[in-house]
């Protein structure tokens, strides 16, 4: 179980029309399990390319990725996507659920070709049962609300126990309220399962409720709110 996730001199960079652009540089953050972060920032500040860099969704252009000390990009590619699925869920804007599958299969999708120690199904009743919608199993993706959907993908995201969850705007699609309790379910599964929240969001008023506030700018990190500024 991965506890800290550090990464140095981080970046990405892109190269397009012979310009290079720097999508993140210079980013030396260290993430503590167990804590609340949000990352926010204007548009094309860096916060989903940093967030798909941590979670090894994206490789680097320059710098270092050390999960508990570990250089993870030293891996093969087996490995570290063995290892994402070990230690991460993630959660999108879009929810990004599969369409033809019901609430239940979308949630046991990740586990598809997996051994994992428990009972797929009764885990995936589970988690639907924690994000409140075990009486929408049978339902399909369009069945549902906005709100319903992100909190299935939620339930995907959780159902093989990761110790980190990567969240890139999942309030983004949803209005106020539901934005909020969506909010609200992640603050407890960050409370109850000890999960690391790693929260991408455009909402000042969201972030400031969690334990960390990281502002981005220009692919920077200006400002990291735990008492120092960068
Ligand atoms: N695949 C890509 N190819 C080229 N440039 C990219 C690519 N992905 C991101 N960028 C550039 O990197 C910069 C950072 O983008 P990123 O999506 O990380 O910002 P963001 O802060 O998440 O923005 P938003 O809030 O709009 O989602 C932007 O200038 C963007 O145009």
């Amino acid at each position: 179980m991965v506890t800290t996730i550090t990464c140095k001199e981080l970046e990405k960079s892109y190269l397009g029309d012979g310009v290079t652009t720097k999508a993140v540089q210079n980013i030396n953050l260290t993430f503590a399990k167990g804590e609340f972060t949000a990352i926010i920032g204007p548009s094309g500040s860096g916060k989903s390319t940093l967030l798909s860099l941590l979670g090894t969704l994206d490789h680097p252009t320059a710098g270092k990725l050390h999960y508990d000390g570990e250089d993870v990009f030293k891996r093969s590619k087996n490995r570290i996507a063995d290892f994402r699925f070990e230690e991460i869920g993630f959660i999108f804007q879009q929810f990004h659920l599969l369409p033809t599958l019901t609430a239940l299969e979308n949630i046991l999708s990740p586990l598809f070709a997996r051994k994992v120690a428990y009972k797929k199904e009764q885990r995936a009743k589970e988690v639907l049962e924690q994000v409140g919608l075990l009486d929408k199993m049978n339902s399909l993706p369009s069945q549902l609300s906005g709100g319903q959907q992100q909190r299935v993908a939620i339930a995907r995201a959780i159902v093989h126990k990761p110790s980190w969850l990567l969240a890139d705007e999942p309030t983004g699609n949803l209005d106020t309220e539901t934005g909020q309790l969506i909010f609200e379910l992640l603050q407890s599964l960050n409370k109850q399962e000890g999960c690391g929240i790693l929260f991408v969001t455009h909402d000042p008023l969201l972030a400031a409720k969690a334990d960390r506030v990281i502002t981005m700018k220009d692919g920077l990190v200006i400002s990291d709110e735990r008492g120092e500024t960068i």
